[in-house]
């Protein structure tokens, strides 16, 4: 139990289950620690055949928060208003909302306030990515954001509704950070793809490759289903690809603040071609790396040159973590063990393209050879 970490939530209670199969759903998974270090996440509490129910929630117990493009500032003001303007509907939501994360215990972009987190990234693009999110939230909450007044958290007081004045700062980015990595998106009746609420099938881990379910809505009845993808042992760890986006560790940190160790490392967004975290990352890397020998010369010393701009090496990172890793905030536990992992990437990544250069210059090279005979005939 001492080695679970701060952001490791705990199980919940049984009166989750037993809320949920009241209202009719069926339930085959069951939420508790999935790996050493204790990260929460669901598993099979039976075996199931690929392509078979695991879990059905009907729409009753889902919450459609808003249309899926906001940010999670403006998707906490939409929630808070439904709950505060219904107490009954929220009193009955009990079960769910206990099944969440703690307040303090969440961690994503719209919530990136210590500037000390944001530099450990070795990054400004990626510091000022969660620097420009963070303010949209503080500022929804202040009411200075650019936006229609109604949209602001403001607006609740305005409208007097009870509780709204006891709503704090920290509430509100506990809400924003839940609805921007804990939401799923789904077309309403009417179409119109929003943000929704899935309970315990937001207790559900990413997994990109090898990845076992997926989640579906059903058009007719609202409900949703959990389908396996896989013959699933009991016991084994449910999972589904939030999106795979995801596979790039800057992106999952940023939005969704995990990292995975994938094998072999896929470089960052950020260390691709484009550059940004814009999405769409869906091919390995070995889609974006050159084969012509100049364009693979360029870009090696181009990847050579950030691996050694950092002001910390690979092993430095591995020595903070190692000596100084049981004083460390689990912020800054996981940031430098993003940009370690980062640094691994972009050493294989090179390591790689030398492989490959080796081949276009053989080639290159008989090519010579040949056409230099060719003139001493
Ligand atoms: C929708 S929740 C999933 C359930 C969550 N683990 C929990 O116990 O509440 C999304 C969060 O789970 C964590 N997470 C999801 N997939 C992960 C993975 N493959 N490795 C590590 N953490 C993951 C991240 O903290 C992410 O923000």
């Amino acid at each position: 139990k001492e080695a679970v970490a701060i952001n490791e939530h705990p199980t919940p209670s049984a009166d989750l289950y037993t809320w949920l199969e009241a209202k009719g759903a069926t339930v085959n998974i069951v939420v508790g620690p999935v790996n050493e270090g204790g990260l929460r996440g669901t598993v099979a509490t039976k075996d199931i055949a690929s392509g078979d129910l695991i879990c059905q929630i009907p729409h009753s117990v889902t919450v459609d928060v808003g249309d899926h493009s906001l940010p999670g500032a403006e998707l906490a003001v939409q929630l808070f208003r439904r709950q505060l303007t219904d107490p009954k509907w929220n009193a009955s939501f009990e079960p769910y909302w206990k099944s969440l994360p703690a307040m303090g215990t969440l961690h994503s972009k719209e919530i990136w306030e210590n500037p000390k987190h944001r530099e450990l990234l070795q990054n400004d693009y990626l510091a000022r990515y969660a620097e420009v999110n963070t303010n949209w939230t503080r500022d929804v909450f202040a009411g200075n954001a650019s936006l229609d007044p109604g949209r602001m958290f403001p607006a609740l007081l305005a409208e007097k509704l009870p509780g709204a004045d006891k709503v704090t700062f920290e509430d509100f980015k506990h809400a924003a950070s839940l609805m921007a990595t804990y939401t799923f998106v789904f077309p309403n009746k009417e179409g119109t793809y929003m943000r929704v609420l899935l309970p315990l099938f937001d207790l559900i881990n990413h997994k990109g490759t090898g990845a076992n379910t997926y989640v579906g809505k059903d058009a007719a009845t609202g409900s949703y289903h959990l389908i396996a993808t896989k013959d699933i042992k009991k016991g084994e760890e449910v999972t589904h690809c939030y999106n795979w986006d995801n596979e790039r560790n800057d992106y999952s940190l940023i939005h969704y603040f995990f990292i995975q160790k994938l094998d072999p490392p896929r470089l960052c967004a950020i260390d691709l071609p484009s550059g940004s975290l814009d999405g769409g990352f869906t091919e390995p890397d070995d889609r974006y790396l050159p084969h012509e020998k100049g364009a693979i010369q360029e870009l090696i010393a181009e990847l050579e040159a950030r691996l050694s701009g950092f002001p910390t090496t690979e092993e430095e990172d591995e020595e903070i973590l190692a000596k100084e890793g049981g004083k460390l905030d689990w912020i800054s536990h996981r940031v430098i063990d993003f940009r370690r992992e980062r640094k691994t990437s972009l050493r294989l990544a090179i390591e790689r393209l030398k492989e490959r250069e080796k081949i276009a210059y053989s080639l290159l090279s008989s090519t010579t050879k040949a056409s230099a005979g060719k003139e001493e005939l």
